[in-house]
């Protein structure tokens, strides 16, 4: 029955062939007569008696056969069955005609989905072999192409999606003083007197060294000096390291402050350590010298009265009125025994009669750190901050990542406050009597760091009024362009006479050694002073194996984070310009290389230090340590060494990362991979400074090299002058490190276990 082979489902491939089979069946049979099949039927027989085997010849089950034969005798029954089902149609077309266009439509509807499935067949082969679709017509997949065969059921082939076009934002997250930032040009170059500076004043800088101002200078000095440039607003700066920007915004503020009659704290300077405020100060005297202006510091190691009486002075005045009411006022203390209006009862105790007390700031300009300016603003007499001019703010990103003492907080209040009325100046006064709308307080701030942030979240506790931002940094393209790369993210420029290295060093357990090779062959070329008398007798050369160097990549795993917070005494800057006359000696020792090798904690820097020493007894001798452990006195004294060139070489942690200026340090070594970008920059930032040339090299294991090669010599955030590449070194030890070395490394090392085991202390200087 040729119907019930569609009634059920068959797949569309099997059924075509069966369909046609059936339709060629029905051909033949519709032109054959009675003869024909009687015809068929004999030689059916015929056939069915020949394939009949002899039971004798086989030699088989009678049984079995007798079975067989019936069974072979049904099926052909059944065919003759079907074939006069078959001429009963033909008789009878009318009365099939229902079930046979049913079977017909039934047929179209399987080649439909047939001719579906070989579509998507070709679109699958496409996909695969060249990658792309082409969607074949209608006609195209017509009964001409040969069957497809059907596999399992499988993923239905997809075509390939087109690229994703990379989605470039036409607009900023960021504000537009931040998004379109002033931009000027590390190599830009102009003469002070260019910036309208005065002659005495570019002599004095011209005495000093300062022949011509940096790209910083340049770009901020017109606009917070008076002149058609001025901006009226605070102004942030980011610029590399070294760049010369103390001095950009500290000649500014000196000249506006210099021809003032009454000393009044108008000018604030905050950074974030002792080191720093210590520099700082030397630039501003550097720039004050013979105008008057009177420069204070305030930081953490001095006792708090005595910085109290540095910075503000008590004097008298008659004026009995106020007298009075300063009396009853102490009266009412005394009387309700509080001690919280001790110091009303200390401005009276040495006022004579009719007099009363008045404070005057003995500073016009106070460089200090931010918990110590909080401790002046809540508990200082006198101390205010009504006639501020200039706030400063160095290494911004920094301690705006420091929350202590809600220092910013205190200290915008402080500025936000109105100046009481016994303060007001006789034109103050005259201004409060007007009937007009406050007039904006005259006071610039201005935000500087290498690694300035741009989160607005931080910059907002600032409360910056009509901000603007201007960038130093590389051109696009090299010179010659005066577009540059900026993107929302923060990005830093490095200096650009600075020449980076990284070696890798396996699994670190060998990090000393790798050191000691580096420093004696490649640091101290000659032969690292026996003593300071003899090395002054030599003239030291040193570069880092540019031979053994290539810049290609190495990657790994790891990453860390944040740096250590510090703060302590030290005169760190020797400045150049202003050092006295050295001798000699002291020349030569200032020329010798000098670096610095930081650790990421006090602890590796003092294990370093002692290893170092057992290592080679000549670097014991020229090795400083400067921790956040190290004293006040100890700190300053290992930077006056370090500065003098009696020490060549620094082990610090993160606290002389930053600011740090100590002239002709020559080379950085990371010993311990720095934990943050922002933190890399910093450290090599304390060479190659104020154009010098110079050198770092970081040291990465194995486990350290995916994140260092990722983040710090191809990351996006740091920029290169001309794409320069950080260049990897190579030390085979196996041939630099002789046995005898060897054996002195593990004796160090037991030495060193048994100092920390019997917690002796491990020497650190
Ligand atoms: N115009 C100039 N000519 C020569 N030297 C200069 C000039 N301006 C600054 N310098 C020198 O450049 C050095 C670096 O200056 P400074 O300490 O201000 O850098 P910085 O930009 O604040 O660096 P950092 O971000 O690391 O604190 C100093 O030794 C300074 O004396």
């Amino acid at each position: 029955m040729a119907g019930q082979l569609y009634a059920r489902y068959v797949p569309p491939v099997a059924t075509a062939p069966v369909a046609k089979l059936a339709s060629d069946d029905l051909a033949t049979q519709s032109s054959a007569t009675p003869t024909s099949i009687k015809k068929a039927k004999d030689k059916r027989k015929a056939n069915d008696t020949k394939a009949k085997p002899s039971l004798k010849d086989e030699g088989r089950d009678p049984m079995q056969d007798e079975h067989l034969h019936t069974k072979r005798k049904k099926r052909a029954r059944e065919a003759e069955d079907g074939k006069d089902a078959t001429r009963k149609r033909l008789k009878h077309p009318v009365a099939e005609a229902p079930n046979e266009q049913q079977d017909i439509s039934r047929s179209d509807k399987f080649k439909a989905v047939f001719s579906k499935f070989e579509r998507s067949s070709r679109i699958t082969e496409a996909v695969r072999g060249s990658g792309r679709v082409e969607i074949a017509t209608e006609a195209h997949t017509s009964a001409t192409e040969p069957p497809v065969e059907l596999l399992d059921l499988g993923p239905i082939p997809q075509p390939e999606q087109p690229p994703e076009v990379e989605a470039k934002p036409t607009f900023s997250a960021l504000p537009s003083w931040l998004a379109d930032p002033i931009k000027i040009s590390s190599s830009a170059r102009t003469t002070f007197s260019d910036l309208h500076l005065d002659d005495h004043t570019v002599k004095h800088l011209g005495k000093l060294g300062y022949d011509e101002a940096f790209a910083v200078q340049a770009g901020l000095i017109p606009l917070i000096s008076p002149g058609k440039d001025k901006h009226m607003g605070d102004i942030c700066v980011s610029a590399a390291t070294g760049s010369g920007k103390t001095l950009a915004y500290m000649l500014p503020m000196v000249e506006s402050l210099k021809h003032s009659l009454v000393t009044k704290l108008r000018g604030l300077v905050i950074v974030p350590t002792r080191e720093l405020v210590t520099q700082a100060q030397k630039v501003a005297e550097d720039c004050a010298a013979k105008t008057g202006l009177k420069i204070g510091t305030a930081v953490g190691n001095q006792v708090l009265h005595d910085e109290q009486r540095s910075l503000v002075r008590k004097r008298r005045r008659y004026d009995p009125d106020a007298a009075k009411i300063l009396n009853d006022k102490a009266l009412q203390v005394l009387k309700s025994g509080s001690l919280e209006e001790d110091e009303l009862l200390e401005d009276c105790r040495d006022m004579l009669p009719g007099h009363v007390p008045i404070y005057e700031s003995n500073v016009d300009i106070l460089i200090c750190t931010p918990g110590r300016l909080v401790d002046h603003i809540r508990s200082t007499r006198g101390f205010h901050l009504y006639d501020l001019k200039w706030l400063v703010i160095d290494e911004a990103d920094r301690l705006l990542d420091q929350s202590f003492q809600d220092w910013t907080e205190v200290l915008m209040s402080q500025l936000d406050a109105q100046k009481p009325e016994g303060l007001l100046s006789a034109y103050e006064r005259m201004l409060a009597t007007l009937d007009r709308p406050k007039a904006r307080k005259d006071l610039t701030k201005i935000i500087l760091s290498a690694t300035m942030t741009k989160d607005l979240a931080k910059l907002s506790a600032l409360r910056l009024s009509r901000p603007r931002l201007l960038v130093v940094g590389e051109e696009k393209g090299g010179k010659g362009g005066t577009e540059q790369i900026l993107t929302d993210n923060e990005t830093f420029d490095l200096p650009k006479t600075l020449t980076e290295y990284a070696l890798s060093v396996g699994d670190g357990s060998k990090k000393p050694l790798y050191l000691l090779h580096l420093l004696s062959n490649n640091v101290f070329v000659d032969s690292p002073a026996e003593d300071q008398a003899e090395a002054s007798q030599k003239k030291p050369t040193s570069k880092l194996p540019k031979d053994s160097a290539d810049s290609s990549s190495d990657e790994d795993s790891s990453s860390h984070e944040a740096e250590d917070s510090s703060g302590s005494d030290s005169d760190a800057k020797i400045n150049q310009h202003t050092a006295p006359p050295e001798d000699p000696i002291a020349q030569e020792a200032r020329s010798r290389p000098r670096l610095i090798i930081f650790t990421n904690n006090n602890e590796n820097a003092s294990r370093l230090a002692h290893v170092l020493g057992a290592l080679d007894s000549k670097f014991a001798a020229m090795t400083g340590v400067l921790t956040k452990s190290s004293t006040t006195t100890v700190g300053k004294k290992v930077l006056r060494e370090f500065s003098n060139g009696k020490k060549s070489i620094l082990i610090a942690s993160d606290r002389a990362s930053r600011g740090l200026d100590v002239p002709n340090v020559t080379h950085i070594i990371n010993y311990d991979i720095p934990r943050s970008v922002v933190s890399y920059v910093h450290r090599i930032g304390r060479t190659a400074r104020a154009e010098r040339s110079g050198e770092a090299c970081t040291l990465f294991t194995r486990t350290e090299a995916r994140w260092f090669w990722h983040e710090i010599a191809k990351g996006s955030q740091i920029r290169r002058v001309d794409k320069r590449k950080v260049i990897r070194i190579s030390i085979n030890l196996a041939e630099h490190v002789s046995d005898e070395m060897k054996s002195k490394y593990v004796a160090a090392l037991e030495g060193l276990r048994e100092a920390v085991e019997d917690r002796k202390d491990v020497p650190t200087s």
